[in-house]
């Protein structure tokens, strides 16, 4: 069983993911945190750190820093010392090394010549250099120079959603692209120590992480392509009043977040209509959203899953994937969700699943940033067989 691609629309034609090889344990990163940042003096601060790094959910995190890095950047490990220039000179080698990694899966998943791309959209939350990590990708995996390009730093966790929405905009609208979109983050540019005057940086500490994701995108499939999900419809939305609740900004000591306490809640109370807008606009009479739906939410914390869930009256096995990524990645900000995507697809084809999509015809993703931002992409799941099987 499996079902076909409607004609021109875009479509998911291959998935990669990549993290680094430097892996910390969240039973232990209080510690190795208070210590690496010399702040093991801040004896309560600690204790907080530790109930939150526990509320997480997390198990582990991907860190492309190296130990050996982290101990010797007083200036990176200061809650605010000037350290931008040595986080930039990180951040230069890793986005486009890590995302090209991912790119590499990912073109290996589609089975075509990296040759046959025709554009790529490359984004990051982190970095900002000209020529970019667009750039530096097309030359690590010899695309070809006329390669049209798109670079969004400074992108925000809902990276993804506005990358793919691009994507499926040039896919629909030039015949026979293909599209490599590229997410690439690592937290080297906001890793810094604790202040008891700034939770939110605290929070962010604990969640987010490092590992880049690739996806090819493209309409009308040929012979050797195998799509897995068709993109039905791609929407941006600003949650009104919500601006402050997630603020991000680049200063001499690096980027510094600030993570309001009802992110999760606003996200939640929003959430709903998104849903129902994107199932008017389809005209889909779906009703069951437990039996009828895959769910592909942006891991930005377990806050946002369980209200997310809650607020949906969702089954726990709903947020399944979503909660295994945010276990054994943590939030790896616009990379996150296609994680997630890559995640589903895997585990439904171990199941024997006939679709990508744990079985079912339709589901949704969602991705959330700064603004609040939440973007929505309406998916069709199809077939799920290994690659050119
Ligand atoms: C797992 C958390 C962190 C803790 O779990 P909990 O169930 O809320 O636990 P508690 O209620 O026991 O909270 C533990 C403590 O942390 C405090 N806390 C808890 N969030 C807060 C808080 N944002 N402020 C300030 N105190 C707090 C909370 O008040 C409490 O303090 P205390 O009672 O004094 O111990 C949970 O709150 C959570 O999932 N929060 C959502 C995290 C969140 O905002 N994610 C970001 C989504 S947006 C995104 O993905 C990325 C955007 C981004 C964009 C640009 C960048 O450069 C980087 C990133």
């Amino acid at each position: 069983m499996g079902f076909c691609v409607s004609g021109t629309r875009a479509t998911i034609m291959g998935i990669g993911t990549a993290v680094p090889t430097n892996v910390l344990q969240q039973s232990s990163f209080s510690d190795y945190y208070f210590e690496t940042t010399n702040s093991n003096h801040m004896v309560d601060l600690k204790a907080k750190f530790a109930n939150i790094c526990e509320k997480t959910m997390i198990e582990k995190r991907h860190l492309y820093m190296s130990d050996e890095f982290i101990r010797s950047s007083p200036s990176i490990t200061a809650y605010n010392s000037p350290s931008l220039n040595l986080r930039q000179g990180l951040a230069d080698a890793a986005i486009p090394q890590l995302g090209a990694e991912a790119a590499r899966h990912a073109i290996a998943d589609w089975g075509r010549q990296a040759s046959n791309i025709t554009h790529l959209v490359f984004c990051t939350t982190v970095s900002g250099c000209m020529p970019g990590a667009d750039f530096e990708l097309i030359k690590l995996l010899d695309l070809p120079l006329s390669t049209r390009r798109f670079m969004l730093y400074q992108a925000g966790c809902h990276g993804a959603g506005i990358s793919m929405r691009l994507a499926k905009d040039l896919a629909e609208n030039n015949h026979g692209s293909r599209v490599l979109v590229v997410c690439s983050e690592v937290i080297t540019m906001a890793f810094r120590g604790p202040s008891k005057s700034h939770m939110g940086n605290l929070v962010g500490q604990a969640i987010f992480d490092d590992a880049a994701g690739a996806i090819i995108i493209g309409a009308e499939p040929t012979g050797n392509e195998r799509p897995l999900f068709e993109m039905v419809s791609a929407s941006q939305d600003i949650i009104p009043g919500t601006e402050e609740m997630v603020v991000s900004k680049l200063y001499e000591d690096g980027i510094v977040y600030t993570l309001h306490r009802d992110v999760a809640l606003h996200i939640s109370r929003n959430i709903e209509g998104r849903v129902k807008k994107a199932l008017e606009r389809a005209s889909l009479l779906t009703k069951d959203w437990n039996e009828e739906l895959f769910w592909v939410v942006h891991p930005g914390g377990r806050e946002i899953l369980d209200k997310v869930e809650s607020s949906l009256v969702l089954r726990k096995e709903k947020m399944d994937v979503s909660r295994k990524v945010m276990a054994q990645h943590g939030n790896t900000l616009s990379s996150c969700v296609i994680v997630v995507m890559d995640e589903m697809r895997k585990r439904s084809r171990k199941r024997g699943l006939p679709t990508a999509g744990e079985g079912l015809e339709w589901g949704l993703l969602f991705s959330f940033g700064p603004g609040l931002t939440v973007e929505t992409i309406l998916l069709r799941a199809l077939h799920n067989q290994e690659p050119n099987a």
